[in-house]
């Protein structure tokens, strides 16, 4: 492809800063989306996910910083940073948080976040948010805007649309509220949509239909996305290619059929493994062993090893690379057994996967 991708995110690391420990949220992660296509981010909870697209957007709030990487969106340059004497100080032609927050969100990238009340007013009606919100960025008549609002608001399954256009939010349910979100997003057109568990809360009707008003208006405008959940069967229905989060790194990256169906990271194997699927008995359910070291002190070698059936002696010291595990495809893996000798020559070590399958 010659196309230039349209968001490119390369090392990008994100950290907060606690009393005495470092968290790091997002450890150096890179991925691209491409124009037109649906990106999934998915992973556990704590993985990192919410961190890093909120970092994309630079809504980073103190006591968190983003402190290396770069993020490029149709040209410009959302986070940027070079080197001056031993220290990474931001580039200069980084966008002012000003400009993003002017030039960039809303009108070329939405956002939805996880808690609806973070993004709507509640001394404003739902209606006027959302028709303003589309107004400010199309060019429409008040009257021709209001009765986008009301289509959208229809779209994303809000019952009598015309008459709670005048409610406050606070009359709205969690799961309205997360719809209307979702409508102004999609209302204003933009051509990428970062939108994080936007559909967690929702019962799998709303859900069903929200993601078929995804793929609608993908096909529609072209529309980008990121879509993040820990939900494997949303990623299977909506997702172009997925990228799968651990702890702050990408560990594996890959269309969705390589993902589900010639996976090469025993972390997206046991996610595959602990989640519903159609083609999965129930019974053959099994929870990821073991829980999420804390990101304060993310194991030394391969951050996966310490829950990971297949650990062996060297991936206590190796830091895996994104191992290319395709034909040219782009579909990769952050894991040792693929073509590392250290690995072959080294023995099994226990880990929590291997523990619990020896108890039983
Ligand atoms: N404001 C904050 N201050 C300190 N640590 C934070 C803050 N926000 C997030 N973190 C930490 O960053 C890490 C990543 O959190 P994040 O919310 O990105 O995870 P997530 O993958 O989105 O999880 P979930 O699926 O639960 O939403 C976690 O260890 C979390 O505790
Ligand atoms: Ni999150």
């Amino acid at each position: 492809m010659t196309d230039q991708p349209l968001l490119s995110v390369d090392g990008l690391k994100t950290q907060f800063y606690a009393e005495d420990a470092v968290v790091r949220a997002v450890d150096g992660i890179s991925f691209d989306v491409e124009p037109g296509e649906i990106v999934g981010l998915v992973g556990e909870s704590g993985a990192g996910k919410s961190v890093a697209v909120r970092s994309i957007v630079r809504m980073i709030a103190s006591p968190g910083e983003i402190v290396a990487g770069e993020v490029t969106y149709d040209g410009l340059t959302l986070v940027g940073f070079e080197t001056d004497g031993d220290e990474l100080v931001p580039r200069s032609d980084t966008l002012s948080e000003s400009a993003i927050r002017e030039e960039v969100r809303g009108n070329e990238i939405a956002v939805v976040f996880q808690d609806p009340m973070e993004s709507l007013n509640p001394v404003y009606t739902v209606g006027h948010q959302v028709r303003e919100f589309i107004q400010l960025n199309r060019d429409l008549s008040t009257a021709d805007a209001t009765s986008e609002a009301i289509d959208m608001l229809r779209k994303v399954g809000i019952p009598r649309p015309e008459s709670r256009y005048d409610d406050y939010p606070h009359e709205f349910s969690g799961g309205m509220r997360q719809r209307v979100l979702i409508a102004m997003a999609l209302g204003c057109e933009p051509r990428l949509i970062i939108a994080d568990e936007p559909t967690t809360a929702l019962d799998v009707t709303v859900e069903g239909q929200i993601l078929d008003l995804v793929a609608d208006v993908q096909a529609e405008f072209g529309t980008s996305f990121i879509w993040v959940t820990h939900d494997m069967g949303v990623v299977a229905e909506i997702c172009d290619r997925v990228n799968v989060m651990y702890l702050g790194a990408i560990v594996e990256r890959g269309t969705v059929d390589e993902i589900f169906h010639d996976t090469k990271h025993p972390y997206t194997e046991a996610l595959l493994g602990s989640i519903p699927r159609t083609d999965r008995e129930i019974e053959t359910l099994e929870p990821i062993a073991g829980t999420m070291p804390a990101a304060t002190d993310p194991p030394v070698g391969c951050r996966f090893h310490t829950r990971c059936p297949a650990a062996r002696e060297a991936c206590r010291t190796v830091d895996p690379p994104a191992i290319d595990v395709g034909e040219g495809s782009g579909h990769t893996a952050a894991c040792i057994k693929h073509g590392d000798d250290a690995y072959e020559e080294s023995s099994p070590i226990e880990t929590a996967a291997t523990v619990v399958s020896q108890d039983e």
